[in-house]
């Protein structure tokens, strides 16, 4: 037992000292998960730049990380000094840029989290493999794509891996930390280690289409939306009977809304392509003409339910 319990203790030695050596982060993409990596990065005192290739995007993104490490800090501190120096302090970890290229060039990890399709994906990793130094970890926060497919745009595959973060980043305490075959043991326990010096629980899961949560998550939403395309309950009494019934936080439209119409799209879209005969992957109308009309959710203030003040 002494022997397991030696190994236990040197595999967490190992992951912690590995995390450690992770101070630089590069978070590419500013958007409602981007924003919220960079955040958590930022307050938990590791050198933060976050990159969009929107100007807009990083304005925006700036001010909902303010909105955002505020409640935190009141949550924390209350009123008061306290709460003002921890804000102070988490917004000076944090850098933002245009130049995802020269962004990575001291970088310890880079977290992608750009729009759900694979094309774009591996076009910025491959660019970013170039300028990156040989020790920096590549990690996507893809809620669907198999990260094998957006890793062999590079050619460090030992230093690849996923970090699947949840909405809102600030406080959902899951990490799902995904590794490939090439991934190097070093790199998944500098990965896993990372997480918690995020304060993310991890959980193990195989490259395989969602990880866990959303392979479970993404075709109850889906049947939630065929529910109420065949006439049987309207979206506010599913939403009512799955907090009511089963306790969720948020009833399947309004969780759609909020994590966004487009990826919701980008994820079926993409599992479909892969999956033709899979039923539960199948596309939704009634979600094609939101996203067509360009109802995103709350980021457009309209998708299912209506935003505008
Ligand atoms: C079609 C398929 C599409 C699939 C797309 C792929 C998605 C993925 O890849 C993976 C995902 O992320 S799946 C989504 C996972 N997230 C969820 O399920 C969120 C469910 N909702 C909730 O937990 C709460 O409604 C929530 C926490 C959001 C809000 O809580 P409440 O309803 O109680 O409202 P509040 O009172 O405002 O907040 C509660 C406490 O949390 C703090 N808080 C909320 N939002 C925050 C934010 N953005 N930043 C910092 N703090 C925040 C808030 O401070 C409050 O704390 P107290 O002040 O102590 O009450
Ligand atoms: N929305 C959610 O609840 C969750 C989403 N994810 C995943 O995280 C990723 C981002 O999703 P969201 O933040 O919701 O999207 P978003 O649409 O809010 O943000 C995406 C951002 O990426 C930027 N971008 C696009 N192409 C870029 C490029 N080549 N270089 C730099 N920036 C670029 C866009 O300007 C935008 O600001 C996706 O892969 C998504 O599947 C993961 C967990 C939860």
């Amino acid at each position: 037992m002494a022997f397991f319990n030696h190994l236990a203790r040197r595999s967490f030695a190992q992951s912690a000292a590995m995390a450690n050596a992770i101070k630089n982060v590069t978070v590419i993409g500013s958007g409602l998960m981007g924003s919220g990596i960079a955040q958590v990065a930022a307050q938990t005192g590791h050198n933060v730049t976050m990159v969009d290739i929107d100007p807009v995007a990083v304005e925006k993104a700036q001010k909902r990380i303010g909105a955002s490490i505020a409640r935190v800090a009141k949550k924390k501190f209350g009123e008061g000094d306290d709460a003002a120096k921890f804000m102070n302090e988490s917004m000076s970890h944090l850098k933002t840029s245009t130049d995802a290229v020269a962004s990575v060039e001291s970088a310890d990890l880079v977290v992608e989290a750009i729009v759900e399709n694979l094309k774009v994906k591996k076009e910025l990793f491959s660019k970013l493999d170039g300028a990156a130094p040989a020790h920096t970890i590549f990690a996507s926060n893809t809620s669907s794509i198999p990260i094998a497919k957006i890793a062999e745009a590079t050619s460090r595959l030992d230093r690849f891996g996923g970090l699947h973060f949840f909405n809102p980043v600030p406080v959902m305490k899951l990490l799902e930390v995904v590794r490939i075959p090439e991934t190097s043991d070093g790199t998944y326990e500098a990965m896993k280690g990372w997480g918690k010096a995020m304060g993310k629980v991890t959980v193990e899961c195989k490259d395989t289409p969602g990880f866990i949560v959303n392979r479970l998550l993404v075709p109850y939403m889906f049947e939630a939306v065929r529910l109420v395309e065949r006439g049987e309950a309207s979206p506010r009494d599913v939403d009512t009977a799955m907090k009511l019934g089963a306790g969720h936080p948020m009833g399947p439209f309004e969780l759609m809304d909020y994590v966004g119409l487009d990826t919701g799209k980008f994820i079926i879209d993409g599992w479909h392509a892969d999956y033709p005969d899979e039923e539960i992957f199948k596309p939704s109308p009634m979600l094609e003409k939101l996203v067509a009309d360009g109802k995103l959710g709350v980021k457009s203030g309209e998708g299912f339910y209506s935003y505008k003040k």
